[in-house]
């Protein structure tokens, strides 16, 4: 079973404290959604967690392992690290991009093989990408780039997936299948965080919600236990109201308009 870990960690940027003694740990089978305001450090823990960004303090382990006691091809094995933006820099197609999350496992020099092909198959499949195999990246629409990054992560065949708003770009109908995709990878065995804007998706579709303010944890539990409209109304700085989805029974958490 994956378990990874922050342990205590402090990170941020040079004089900008971002994450202040932040302490969580999301299993192999959950789905975890991250929350909070703008600014709050989700990505910044998403970048932490992913060893893209080094804690000045405290540990961040899967299974026990430091990461940064490790290389970061050991790590890529393992954790993939969908960020936004990112994947329209090169004119490469969409294959080749998603093919660059085979590195990890055959490194820069070995020929392609019969089961790298199959892991980007796969992943364009699972990302609805298999009919823009040949597309240049460079000629996609944000919500077509944005699940390329995902496509190129699930290509690295992580135990671990941290992705970052990976609906934020996307229509209803891809917003609902991403999320399915991502539950279902929970559901197979993989540990998930995605950082999510949207409380209401994150309360039809997570296991447990991380709510983030100011760089700090305030909140760690089900859905119906961390949306409540006094805690996110205090972390977001604004009224909100938390009334029940009328078909699911999840937390429907709305902003108020001013008078
Ligand atoms: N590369 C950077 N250098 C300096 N400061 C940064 C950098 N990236 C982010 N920050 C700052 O760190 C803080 C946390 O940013 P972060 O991107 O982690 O927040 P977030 O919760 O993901 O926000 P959002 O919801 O807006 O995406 C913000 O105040 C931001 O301005």
């Amino acid at each position: 079973m994956t378990n990874l870990t922050a342990d205590e960690i402090t990170a941020g940027y040079p004089d900008r404290p971002v994450l202040a003694a932040v302490t969580l740990a999301v299993r192999a089978g959950e789905f975890m959604a991250l929350i909070g305001p703008n600014g709050a450090g989700k990505t910044t823990l998403l970048r932490s967690l992913g060893r893209q960004l080094r804690p000045a303090r405290g540990t961040v382990a899967l299974d026990g392992v430091a990461v940064w006691d490790r290389s970061p091809g050991w790590t890529a094995q393992r954790i993939a690290l969908a960020l936004q933006g990112g994947e329209r820099d090169r004119p490469l197609t969409v294959a080749e991009v998603v093919s660059l999350g085979r590195a990890p496992h055959r490194g820069w020099v070995l020929p392609f093989r019969a089961e790298d092909r199959h892991a980007v198959e796969v992943a364009l499949a699972r990302a609805g990408l298999a009919d823009f195999a040949e597309r240049r990246v460079t000629e996609l629409s944000a919500g077509e780039a944005q699940r390329v990054g995902l496509a190129r992560a699930l290509a690295q065949e992580p135990a671990v997936l941290l992705v970052d708003e990976p609906t934020s770009h996307l229509d209803l109908r891809f917003q609902g299948e991403v999320l399915d995709q991502l539950r279902r990878l929970a559901r197979d065995g993989l540990a998930v965080v995605a950082a999510l804007h949207d409380l209401n998706l994150a309360a039809l579709w997570a296991d447990r919600v991380v709510l983030l303010a100011a760089g700090r944890v305030v909140a760690v539990g089900t859905p119906d236990e961390v949306l409540k409209a006094d805690a996110l109304s205090a972390a977001y700085g604004t009224q909100l109201a938390v009334s029940r989805h009328p078909e699911f029974g999840t937390p429907l958490v709305m902003p108020v308009p001013r008078k």
